[in-house]
């Protein structure tokens, strides 16, 4: 493969990572060109392009060095390393990026009687990631038959194809609609920056660090909140004891009330409505939850 010196990244051309995953590489101060064909993307500023692809191929392209980055399910760079047995284990995951949450389950139909995995034992089980439930049936010590399907994984009992299913769940609106109750979670998946174990020596290497860099603060920021409240100075420790986690608060006076007093804070996750009606008890009033935009400690 002819060296090269821009950096590529992989993601999904069209799904439901696509559009976050795009966000994020622009947060992270990376614009691409439109091709006509979609399917390459020249970078703007940076010496980063991408690729969009189908998700299946992500892993695929990052272990054959067609790019050196690829944002992608865990669920697939999973089934990818484990399951196809392509001896391409030396890819990891260099940041998990807290969207397209959702597990990969086992279900059974609602009436089946089912207390443990031992019951699936000479069962036939539907599944579009046959590696994945086959390392699982192995550490349960069950022998089932993997049926492997590309799609609509949750129709096959019903049509006698197959006795349970092995799926992705969220909602679990899927499963309900086909009278399917999960049992057993064989893994949490969200999108993952995967890449190889090692990276390239040359400016690519030096572009990925850059890049994880502006990442990590982008998910910092995205994950801060700002909460600004009033508080007297009696029910200040009460307040402060119920404030979601974070650095120490700042304290300001209130011109003209020498008892209350203004706090800020920045939270490291969100506020619930639950969490601010807590803190309103304990005596804070004008409550404002601000997001964080950008933040240079
Ligand atoms: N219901 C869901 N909610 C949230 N995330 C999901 C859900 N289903 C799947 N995902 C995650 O999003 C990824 C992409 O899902 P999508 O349905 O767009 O893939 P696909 O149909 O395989 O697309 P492609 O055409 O690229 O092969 C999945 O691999 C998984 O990580
Ligand atoms: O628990 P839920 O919120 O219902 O989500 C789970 C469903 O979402 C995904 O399917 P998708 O909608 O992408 O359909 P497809 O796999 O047939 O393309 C997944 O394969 C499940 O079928
Ligand atoms: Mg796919």
């Amino acid at each position: 493969m002819k060296p090269r010196d821009r950096l590529r990244i992989a993601m999904q051309k069209s799904g439901r990572l696509t559009e976050p995953a795009l966000d994020l590489l622009n947060r992270c101060g990376l614009t691409f060109r439109q091709s006509r064909d979609k399917l390459f993307c020249f970078g703007e500023g940076e010496p980063v392009d991408l690729l969009l692809v189908r998700d299946d191929d992500i892993p695929g392209l990052i272990a054959q060095g067609v790019c050196e980055l690829g944002i992608v399910g865990r669920n697939v760079l999973n089934e990818f390393k484990g399951g196809a047995g392509n001896g391409a284990a030396a890819l990891t995951e260099w940041r998990s990026l807290g969207f397209g949450r959702c597990r990969l389950s086992v279900a059974v139909p609602q009436e089946m009687d089912y207390n443990e995995p031992k019951d699936l034992a000479g069962l036939r089980i539907a599944t579009s990631y046959p590696g994945l439930l086959g390392i699982w049936l192995r550490e349960q010590g069950v022998d089932a038959s993997v049926i492997t399907l590309a799609g609509s994984v949750e129709i096959a009992p019903k049509l006698g194809t197959a006795d349970v299913i092995c799926d992705l769940v969220q909602s679990g609106g899927t499963l309900v609609a086909n009278q399917l109750r999960e049992t057993d979670v064989l893994l949490q998946s969200e999108a993952v920056l995967a890449g190889p174990e090692t990276l390239p020596t040359d400016e690519r290497g030096d572009m990925v660090e850059l890049l994880l860099k502006r990442l990590d603060g982008v998910i910092q920021v995205r994950e801060s909140r700002l909460l600004l409240l009033q508080t007297s100075r009696t029910s200040l420790e009460a307040v402060t004891r119920l404030l979601p986690g974070g650095p120490q608060p700042t304290l300001l006076p209130v011109a003209g009330q020498p008892d209350q007093l203004m706090l800020q804070a920045l939270c490291a996750g969100e506020v619930s409505w639950r969490q601010l009606e807590e803190i309103k008890k304990a005596g804070a009033r004008e409550m404002f939850v601000l997001p964080v935009e950008k933040m240079l400690a």
